[in-house]
């Protein structure tokens, strides 16, 4: 049987980001202090703070199995003392770091890492060859297991399979829209058994944790730290309570209290008001700004769309002259968060998604294999123009492998 890899305290860079153009979106997460393995020593020889908490933060610890549904799962580490190092594997600027791959883990099967993608059909005898030395899958999930209120069919049965082979899964969404807990009844309510909250990595909690580690710096109960100005719903706004922060406008203000940080998510009660209103904030320079996610657009059932939080975030970061921390994917932020919690083997980990310039990118700034799957955001010809284009940046976006339906991948799992 399968087992997840504690890595112990890796460092990378964190992604450049994409998704609307690579220049103009989002920066990628500032550089960290140097602090991951000390902090990981140092807990583990009991001086991490609050004890127990830290050094579970610090110091992940593999899991007993991979099955992240049944009993034999054994409790997550708790994601919630620090969050995990911020930019902590980065060199300055990014730069080319996928070019090189200095840090980067060796490709993964068919070529996840730093290898050429290929954009090769997953089928056939070479579902095997893929998924075979996997130890998990990590899945985003609009356009993956769901289509709005809608499960991609089969995608329950893939995840029962996957359990059954003894192969783990976590879920990594840009959608702040829900707290991890209302996406835990989701997964329920659309016939995927056993997803838990802990497996479930969100933008909204993402950002959450990122605020908690830039302004509490892993400690402390959020007085005297400052606000946080949320444009978003209640989803992201109960993630960042339950970081540890408050809110701008909730509750009593302390006399001279700043707002330390805007959060932009998905606000679909935007207005030019707050608009007004977090610039206002941010024309303090230790105000920071923080993007959940650079989703331009998300595709609704009748063939339109719908924007998504890049395009909140693009006016913000118009109307203030600032450029915006977007913690979501292509950045590997949620992947720190998922090593801090479980500890995977990046070299045996799959990701799959149905946004090139989120998800693909995702997975390759992290390390991994990747496959697109085909029912939902990106067709299979803008895969294969980027696979044709010069650019180098444009490669990153291919993916290693493609299928129709994430179902197809159930024929490659053993009984
Ligand atoms: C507001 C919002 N943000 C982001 C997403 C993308 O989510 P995912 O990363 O799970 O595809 C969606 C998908 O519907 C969404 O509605």
């Amino acid at each position: 049987m399968y087992r997840w890899i504690y890595l112990e305290c890796m460092f990378y860079v964190p992604g450049p980001a994409a998704g609307r153009g690579r220049a103009e979106m989002a920066a990628a997460l500032p550089q960290a202090p140097p602090a991951s393995r000390r902090r990981c020593a140092a807990a583990r020889a009991g001086h991490g703070g609050s004890s127990q908490w830290a050094a579970a933060r610090a110091c992940p610890r593999p899991l007993p199995a991979p099955s992240l549904w049944g009993p034999a799962l054994g409790p997550a580490l708790p994601l919630g003392a620090s969050g995990p190092p911020i930019g902590g594997r980065g060199r300055p600027g990014g730069g080319d770091w996928l070019r090189g791959g200095a840090g980067r883990p060796a490709g993964c099967g068919g070529g996840g890492g730093g290898s050429m993608a290929s954009c090769r059909r997953l089928s056939g005898a070479g579902l095997r060859e893929v998924l075979g030395p996997a130890q998990g899958l990590l899945f985003d999930c609009d356009g993956v297991l769901w289509a709005g209120e809608r499960a991609v069919p089969g995608a329950p049965e893939l995840l029962e399979r996957l359990r059954r082979s003894g192969k783990a899964a976590l879920f990594v969404s840009n959608n702040s829209r829900r707290s991890v807990a209302e996406l835990e009844r989701r997964f329920s309510r659309l016939g995927f058994r056993g997803v838990r909250a802990e497996h479930v990595f969100s933008s909204a909690l993402c950002s959450a944790l990122f605020l908690r580690q830039r302004l509490l710096g892993g400690g402390g109960n959020g007085s005297g730290a400052g606000r946080v100005f949320v444009l978003g719903g209640e989803g992201l706004r109960g993630e960042v309570r339950d970081a540890g922060l408050r809110l701008a406008g909730e509750g009593e203000p302390a006399p001279g209290e700043p707002v330390r940080a805007v959060l932009v998510g998905y606000d679909d009660q935007f207005t030019f008001a707050k608009l007004a209103q977090a610039c206002g904030y941010l024309r303090d320079p230790q105000c920071l700004l923080v993007a959940t996610d650079p989703d331009p657009w998300h595709p609704l059932s009748d063939g339109q769309r719908t924007p998504g939080t890049g395009s909140l975030t693009a006016a913000v970061e118009t109307a203030s002259g600032r450029k915006a921390l977007v913690v979501g994917k292509p950045n590997t932020y949620m992947f720190d968060c998922i090593v801090e919690r479980f500890g995977v083997d990046p070299s045996r980990t799959l990701m799959v998604g149905d946004r090139l310039e989120t998800d693909i990118l995702f997975g390759k700034n992290c390390g991994l294999a990747t496959i697109l799957t085909l029912t939902g955001v990106s067709r299979l010809e803008e895969a294969q123009a980027y696979m044709a284009s010069d650019s180098a940046a444009a490669k990153d976006l291919v993916p290693n492998y493609y299928v129709d339906s994430i179902a197809d991948l159930i024929p490659g799992l053993d009984e």
